[in-house]
């Protein structure tokens, strides 16, 4: 399998930088006018993806909001995902998943097996146990042609205090877990391609503030939330990331699903256009 950096840089090139989220908030459910039930997630997962084709690079299902609904919520996310790679789109699950190397190994097979019914393009893990502790993850993604978006900076307003706490050099906990997942693409930095190993950095957060140099990060692809209903504009992604910007995934999810299942088109075209301006 062509390992994952390289295939999201052909899709960015070939469907742009918008990444769609896939979040059946109880609240959209209601306003599309479907149930609040597996039924209901699995017509809302459709509709995005029916969307999306041919025009989005990559989907973003909030596991959470599957999650939710026990097994059989489980059971919808299994053929969303396999739906939505059928259809050409790559995949991130949103999973967050962190823990001890022995225990995160789970995890990793369950997202990024090739033999997995939940086997997705990359996932994102969180590094509050160590970067080190996601070896095994790294290790599945490269053997599976997967990647790996790991929590660096992320956008909701809480995150500061422990993000931008410094250690005894004075790099902040965003910038270590960054220069640690930098040198995991150290080998695609130098064929001058992407890496599989990419960082969460929110579009509301200025990266000087969070200690962060974008020139440190060559090849490392960004997957950047916090645009639209969290208050980032996408005219602005070029200026915010800087020399990271060709690599960042904006992604959206309740600005775009708020157009409902009949504007979902409109929605995708209108901030692709954002995006482009
Ligand atoms: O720092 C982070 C990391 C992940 N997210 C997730 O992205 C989407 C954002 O949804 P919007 O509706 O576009 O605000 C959601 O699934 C979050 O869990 C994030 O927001 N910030």
């Amino acid at each position: 399998m062509t390992p994952f950096g390289e295939r999201l840089r052909a899709a960015v090139a070939a469907n742009g930088r918008l990444c769609v989220g896939i979040d059946p908030h109880a609240s959209l459910l209601a306003d599309w006018g479907l149930p609040d039930n597996p039924t209901g997630l699995e017509g809302f997962a459709d509709a995005v993806i029916g969307a999306a084709e041919g025009r989005v690079a990559v989907v973003k299902p909030q596991v959470a909001f599957f999650e939710r609904h026990g097994s059989a919520g489980i059971a919808v996310l299994e053929r969303v995902i396999r739906r939505a790679r059928e259809a050409g789109i790559l995949v991130i699950a949103d999973a967050k998943r962190g823990d001890i190397g022995s225990t995160l190994d789970g995890y990793a097979e369950a997202w990024l097996e090739a033999s997995s019914s939940l086997a997705s393009d990359a996932m994102t893990v969180s590094a509050y146990q160590g970067v080190g502790s996601l070896a095994p993850a790294v290790e599945r993604a490269h053997r599976n042609g997967a990647g790996l978006f790991v929590l660096s900076a992320t956008s909701n307003p809480e995150s500061a205090r422990v993000q931008t706490a410094v250690d005894a050099d004075g790099a902040t906990v965003a910038a270590v877990v960054a220069a640690d997942v930098a040198a995991l693409g150290a080998a695609a930095a130098r064929r001058d391609t992407w890496s599989s190993f990419g960082l969460v950095i929110g579009a509301t957060v200025p990266l000087a503030e969070v200690g962060l140099d974008p020139d440190t990060l060559p090849a490392v692809p960004v997957l950047a939330p916090g645009f639209g209903h969290q208050g980032g504009r996408l005219t602005a992604l070029d200026a915010h990331y800087g020399p990271l910007a060709e690599r960042t995934l904006a992604t959206v999810s309740r600005s775009v699903l708020a157009a409902g299942a009949d504007g979902l088109v409109a929605a995708i075209e209108r901030h692709q256009r954002e995006l482009a301006a």
